[in-house]
């Protein structure tokens, strides 16, 4: 996008055509769809409709704002920061650098946990739902918006974290079906306060995986939502301590993980003696990524 370039016009074709290969150089694993996002968003409009629009050429000012965000993920901002929200199970959730960009892999644990809703609760005239570390409130919220008649809790230790969940929750209008609270783990709750359902996609990064992880995540997500150093058990080892007390009879455990410590995690599981029913499911590309359990 360099403007020494020839008289050829920069059309929205062009600037998507130099704008992946300049990703794809810089090591983007989806180049194209960081281009048109990144595009959609300087140009105020939808990604779909860059397809109408191959021919225009960008108004300056939009070039300008575009450049910009080029030069920033060339520099490994994840796209999801540059243009402030990301698409978490239908809904759109903002996100910026105090928050873990909500992944596809976590729409596993959402679905499992609505699934085990229907299908233990449906008897239940509110069932009670926790979720250990929230973030941008992704699960807390897929969960509330997708099960009407479920009352959500959702904790997590950084307040930066909260006030970001606390925006989304304020946006689709879920505020009162959503408590917020800043506690580290079960710690900030009432002592007697228990759940039907317990959710959480801790931070579950060894020290040796962290520092493998590609600039994009390393520099620009919070460390807080990655790391369980050394060996990526820790923070799951205490949930899975303490949580058994915060369920109600038969109540669910539900807990993402890496698949490079699934089998550790569920002998943790077995070792406490809390639990029964103790399952790891698979995601879509076959990795042990759920840890589920009931209290028994
Ligand atoms: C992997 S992120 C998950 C965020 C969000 N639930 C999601 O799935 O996109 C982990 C979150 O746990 C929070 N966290 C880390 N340690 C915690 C603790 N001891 N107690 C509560 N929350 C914690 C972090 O601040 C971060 O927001």
């Amino acid at each position: 996008m360099a403007e020494t370039s020839n008289d050829t016009p920069w059309t929205v074709m062009r600037l998507l055509e130099w704008t992946t290969d300049f990703f794809r150089k810089k090591g983007s694993e989806s180049p194209r769809l960081d281009a048109e996002i990144l595009l959609a968003h300087a140009r105020g409009c939808q990604r779909i409709e860059l397809y109408t629009q191959f021919d225009q050429v960008p108004e300056e000012e939009q070039r300008v704002a575009f450049r910009e965000l080029v030069r920033r993920r060339g520099e490994g901002a994840p796209v999801a920061q540059l243009v402030g929200y990301k698409e978490f199970y239908s809904v759109s959730l903002r996100v910026d650098e105090n928050v873990l960009v909500p992944r596809p892999e976590t729409e596993h644990l959402v679905i499992e946990a609505i699934d085990q809703i229907k299908a233990r609760m449906s008897d239940r005239d509110a069932p009670t739902v926790l979720d250990v570390g929230t973030g941008s409130g992704a699960i807390a919220i897929a969960i509330a918006k997708s099960l009407p008649k479920t009352i959500v809790t959702a904790v997590d230790i950084s307040l930066a974290a909260l006030d970001i969940a606390k925006w989304n929750t304020e946006n689709l209008q879920l505020s009162e079906r959503i408590t917020l609270l800043q506690s580290d783990l079960f710690d900030g709750l009432a002592p007697d306060q228990t759940f039907d359902v317990i959710c959480s996609n801790p931070p579950y990064i060894s020290q040796s995986e962290y520092d493998e992880l590609p600039t994009t995540v390393r520099e620009f997500e919070p460390k807080g939502a990655l790391l369980s150093a050394p060996d990526g058990t820790e923070i799951i080892a205490k949930l899975l301590n303490e949580a058994a007390g915060r369920l109600n009879e038969a109540g669910q455990l539900i807990i993402e993980l890496s698949p490079m410590i699934a089998g550790a995690c569920k002998q943790l599981a077995e070792q406490t003696g809390s639990y029964s029913e103790i399952r790891l499911i698979k995601d879509l590309a076959g990795h042990e990524r759920i840890l589920t359990m009931q209290k028994a």
